[in-house]
């Protein structure tokens, strides 16, 4: 040892500190300088409101937009990317909710922070990356966590697996039915970006509508999943269930957690992470005005059961459609306890073929489907809507205000943007066992396609 100390010229003194290393305290020494790293990056981001270079966002697909990418292999545990956007209060969020235009993109995390709820808007397209992640559930590859710095919170991406170049980033946005999850087991639409460079480049305007919000959140087979969804999107998550909004950590609890001594920084505690962690009111929410304008459809009633699915819904423009997350726990109180005008009743399961074809019928009317292309003549539209207004608005006094609006926006963008809702509507009423069939798929086209020519002229 002596000998050896000698040859390589290491003093006994860096013999000792290499062994010390070496042991459990040692390692952990070497966690904690390296989470002091980590959090140290994540700061100077934070701090000078700029990104990783690392990134670049690219088109995906009509379906699921734009996406974040990663140039350089990213290491586990890594800080990723800041969500980035303006901190307000739930009072605030909720008021801007409704102020939101149709022009406008909502892009609103609602989360626990310091035993409050608050929200970072992130609608304000201001070219940073983290509020263009898309969601995975199944396999993510980074988790949103909250930080403290300089005593307000941020969002932070991290990654927690080690991530190739080229990758999508990736996070789930927590165990809502999310429009979009309806379809992935199926595979209807790849989640590739494009070949095209000039497609991957990222438009500087609004989100690009995806058909997602018209597709329906299936009443799950999975009970514990309807369950969820039917007590206002509580979070029970099968590792950890539901944790109450008071159990979420504090401030204090949030940053001293991150440099818990005993945890390692790529694999932090659940516990730190949002939204899963905060349970229902920690739920990431982009909300649509859209589900305002389908409250003010439905005189704001819906029941508890229906919202989760109502709200995830999208929202149109006259010049551009965009895409929404769905509704938070909060939103949701507001409406959950009123009595639902509106009646949705599933048609029973019936044997394969028998009922659903490619006529498509209407579940509420019961008549067949117009042809696609009618859908897009605004007298037709109408008359469809003016159906399905009868069937779906049981309280008089509602039906006559909306066939009065009705008659008043003669408009086609007014026309689809009610068709939006009542078809929305009438895809919730699919039965789970044929949700990934092809009406839905056909269904989903169907509303990609009619939105696109609306939208950009396009078919
Ligand atoms: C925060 S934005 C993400 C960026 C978005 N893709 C875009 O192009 O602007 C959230 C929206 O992206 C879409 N999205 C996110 N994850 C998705 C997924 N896994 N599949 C399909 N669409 C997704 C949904 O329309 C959602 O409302």
């Amino acid at each position: 040892m002596a000998n050896s100390s000698t040859r390589t010229g290491r003093s006994a003194r860096e013999m000792k500190r290499t062994f010390y290393n070496n042991g459990a305290h040692g390692q952990l020494k070497s966690m904690s300088k390296r989470r002091a790293r980590l959090r140290a990056e994540a700061i100077h981001f934070i701090s000078s409101g700029s990104d990783k270079p690392c990134y670049e966002v690219k088109w995906i697909n009509d379906y699921k937009g734009c996406g974040v990418f990663a140039c350089a292999p990213i290491e586990k545990g890594s800080f990723v990317l800041e969500y980035r956007g303006e901190l307000i209060s739930q009072y605030e969020r909720d008021k801007r909710q409704g102020e939101y235009t149709e022009k406008q993109n909502a892009f609103l995390f609602d989360f626990e922070w310091n035993n409050g709820s608050w929200c970072l808007d992130a609608s304000c397209e201001d070219g940073s990356l983290g509020r263009l992640v898309n969601d995975a559930n199944r396999s993510p590859n980074c988790k949103m966590r909250k930080m403290t710095v300089q005593c307000k919170p941020d969002l932070c991406l991290f990654a927690i697996e080690n991530i190739q170049a080229e990758s999508e980033i990736t996070y789930n946005y927590g165990e809502s039915l999310w429009p979009w999850r309806a379809l992935a087991p199926s595979g209807v639409i790849p989640a590739h970006a494009s070949a095209d460079p000039k497609v991957n480049q990222r438009s500087t305007s609004s989100f690009q509508q995806t058909p997602s919000g018209m597709i329906p959140a299936h009443t799950s087979a999975d009970p514990e999943v309807n369950q969820r969804s039917t007590s206002s999107f509580q979070q029970a998550r099968k590792t950890s269930g539901t944790v109450p909004s008071h159990q979420c950590p504090t401030a204090e609890q949030t940053s001293t957690d991150l440099f818990e001594e005993s945890s390692d920084a790529a694999d932090y505690d659940d516990a730190d992470y949002v939204p899963d962690s905060c349970g229902n009111s920690s739920d990431a929410s982009i909300i649509s005005t859209a589900s305002q304008e389908l409250k003010t459809m439905k005189g704001d009633s819906a029941t508890s059961s229906e919202v989760p699915r109502t709200l995830s819904s999208s929202k149109m423009s006259s010049n551009r459609c965009t895409s929404v997350i769905s509704c938070s726990a909060n939103s949701l109180k507001n409406t959950s306890q009123q009595k639902s005008s509106i009646n949705v009743t599933p048609l029973p399961i019936t044997a394969k073929g028998s009922k659903y074809n490619k006529k498509q019928f209407c579940l509420y009317c019961k008549r067949p489907f117009l042809n696609w292309q009618d859908i897009l003549n605004p007298s037709t539209v109408k008359s469809l809507m003016l159906q399905w207004l009868s069937v779906l608005i049981k309280d008089p006094a509602k039906e006559a205000s909306c066939y009065a609006l009705l008659r008043r926006e003669e408009t086609l963008a007014i026309m689809l943007k009610w068709q939006a809702v009542a078809l929305e509507r009438w895809l919730l009423v699919e039965d789970p066992v044929l949700q990934n069939n092809l009406m839905t798929s056909v269904t989903a086209n169907f509303a990609k396609d009619c939105m696109q020519e609306t939208l950009y002229g396009v078919m």
